[in-house]
């Protein structure tokens, strides 16, 4: 069976600068699929013109910022991620030769192999979240699993990591200690329903 060799990492986006270029449907798309997520992240979007959907986007956050004009270089300036979506292929190459000279990490939406990193479908129940990759094969069955897993997992889940938090916080001792506690009291979640009778 193909693997999918992709490595999952949370981005703390409202302490990184994400360029998107091009504001049509997948600007709008991307952009809001960040600000969904941390409505605090930090978003330039430069693109010839942009969606009115886009526009509204900026009365609802405080950290996402329209240019209206062509991408040129130097709006890689101080950028930590690039999504380029234009609807010119041969452009979002230019983008894409233009943010690996820079070394800035870059999604070329219409384009898999030039992406450094892809969106994942992202399931969020409170302090949970789970990010979701069907290694590009398929978006919108990584969609259809996120609408299944967000329907399974009890609202309840959030209460119990917060207990968790506060017994970690308490917790004295030592670090091995310490994790043979959390594991003990956990275990419940992982044995087969007849050993916990
Ligand atoms: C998960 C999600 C996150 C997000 O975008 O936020 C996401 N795409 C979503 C939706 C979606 N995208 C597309 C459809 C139409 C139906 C279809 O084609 O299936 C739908 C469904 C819909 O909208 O209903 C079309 C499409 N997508 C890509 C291409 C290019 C290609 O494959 O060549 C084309 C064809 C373009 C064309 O034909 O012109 C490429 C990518 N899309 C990815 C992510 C990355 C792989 C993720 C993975 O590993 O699974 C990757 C590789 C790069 C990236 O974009 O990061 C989001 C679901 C959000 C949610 O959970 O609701
Ligand atoms: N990854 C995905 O999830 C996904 C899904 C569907 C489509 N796509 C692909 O994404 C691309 C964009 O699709 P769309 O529906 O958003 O197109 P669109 O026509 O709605 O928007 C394109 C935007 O790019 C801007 N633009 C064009 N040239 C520019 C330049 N030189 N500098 C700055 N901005 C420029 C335009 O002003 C426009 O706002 C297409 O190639 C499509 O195949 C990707």
């Amino acid at each position: 069976m193909e693997e999918n060799q992709l490595f999952p990492v949370f981005f703390k986006l409202h302490r990184l600068h994400v360029l998107v270029v091009g504001g049509g449907n997948i600007g709008l798309e991307k952009a809001n699929a960040m600000l969904e997520n941390c409505p605090q992240a930090t978003i330039t979007v430069v693109s010839l013109d942009f969606l009115p959907a886009l526009e509204e986007l900026t009365h609802q956050y405080p950290n996402i910022t329209l240019i209206q004009k062509s991408f040129s270089c130097g709006d890689l300036l101080g950028k930590d991620l690039v999504v380029a979506a234009t609807n010119d292929k041969a452009f979002n190459y230019h983008v894409w030769e233009k943010a690996k000279g820079s070394r800035v990490l870059i999604n070329v939406a219409d384009t898999p192999e030039l992406c450094d990193f892809y969106l994942g479908s992202i399931v969020q129940k409170g302090n949970l979240k789970i990010a979701i990759s069907t290694n590009g094969k398929s978006p919108t069955i990584a969609k259809r699993l996120k609408q299944v897993l967000q329907e399974a997992i009890p609202d309840t889940l959030d209460e119990v990591l917060n207990k968790l938090s506060q017994i970690r916080e308490k917790l004295t001792g030592d670090f091995a200690s310490k994790v043979r506690k959390l594991n003990s009291i956990t275990e419940v979640l992982v044995k087969p329903e007849s050993e916990n009778a």
